[in-house]
């Protein structure tokens, strides 16, 4: 599941002509990204879901051009404020807003894509509803989830869409910005995007 056209695109230039994935645009944004992953859950089978897009990286955690792998899927923005701080949704007493994701997986997926050549790490990948714009919202982030990789907008949707149906998941990000100030003219988009079609082209070798 991707979030744009130009995000499935590069996924499947990676993949060439490998039929065993089926790559979709989900749409922006969490809720979109759950409505069109459950719908396409439910008219065919399959064994894995992967959420694969660009995203911001954290200072010091996902240079620009690089890859992250959530080894955990963190809905970072879902709970409540209150006077002593935020409340997750865990801490709320209303479910999970952290989805797991297959260590072994993670580990081999990350592997392969440096013994490729690419630059990738794993770490927690957030989704939020609003894209960071500020320094001050970034470290609080960081804070909330000690060793937040990346954040984008569309994990925990995809995720959760596929934990209803008992089916593994995963979140495979490149990363286009830094996450902190808005300066959407440093965006760097197309390095984001080589290296999402890069990336695709190990999936088959790992995943297929
Ligand atoms: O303008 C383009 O050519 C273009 C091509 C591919 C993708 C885009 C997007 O704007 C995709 C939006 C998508 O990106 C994720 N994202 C990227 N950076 C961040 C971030 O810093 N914080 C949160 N999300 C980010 C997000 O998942 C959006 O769905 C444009």
């Amino acid at each position: 599941m991707t979030s744009v056209a130009a995000e499935r695109e590069a996924v499947l230039r990676g993949l060439g002509d490998d039929d065993r994935f089926d790559v979709r645009v989900a749409g922006v944004g969490q809720v979109a990204a759950a409505v069109s992953t459950a719908k396409a859950l439910m008219r065919a089978e399959y064994r894995l879901v992967i959420n694969a897009g660009i995203a911001g990286g954290f200072p010091e955690r996902a240079e620009v051009g690089s890859l992250v792998v959530a080894d955990e899927i963190v809905a970072a923005d879902l709970g409540a404020e209150s006077q002593e701080g935020f409340l997750s949704l865990d801490e709320l007493g209303f479910g999970s807003a952290r989805i797991s994701v297959d260590q072994g997986v993670v580990t081999a997926l990350t592997a392969a894509l440096r013994a490729a050549g690419l630059s990738a790490q794993a770490g927690p990948v957030l989704t939020l509803s609003t894209v960071t714009g500020s320094a001050e919202t970034a470290a609080l982030l960081a804070d909330r989830v000690p060793g937040a990789a990346a954040e984008a907008m569309e994990g925990y949707g995809v995720a959760l869409a596929a934990q209803d149906r008992g089916i593994p998941a995963l979140e495979i990000r490149t990363i286009s910005n830094p996450v902190g100030p808005r300066d959407r003219s440093a965006w760097r988009i197309k390095e984001a995007l080589a290296a999402l079609e890069a990336a695709s082209a190990i999936f088959a070798e790992v995943l297929g």
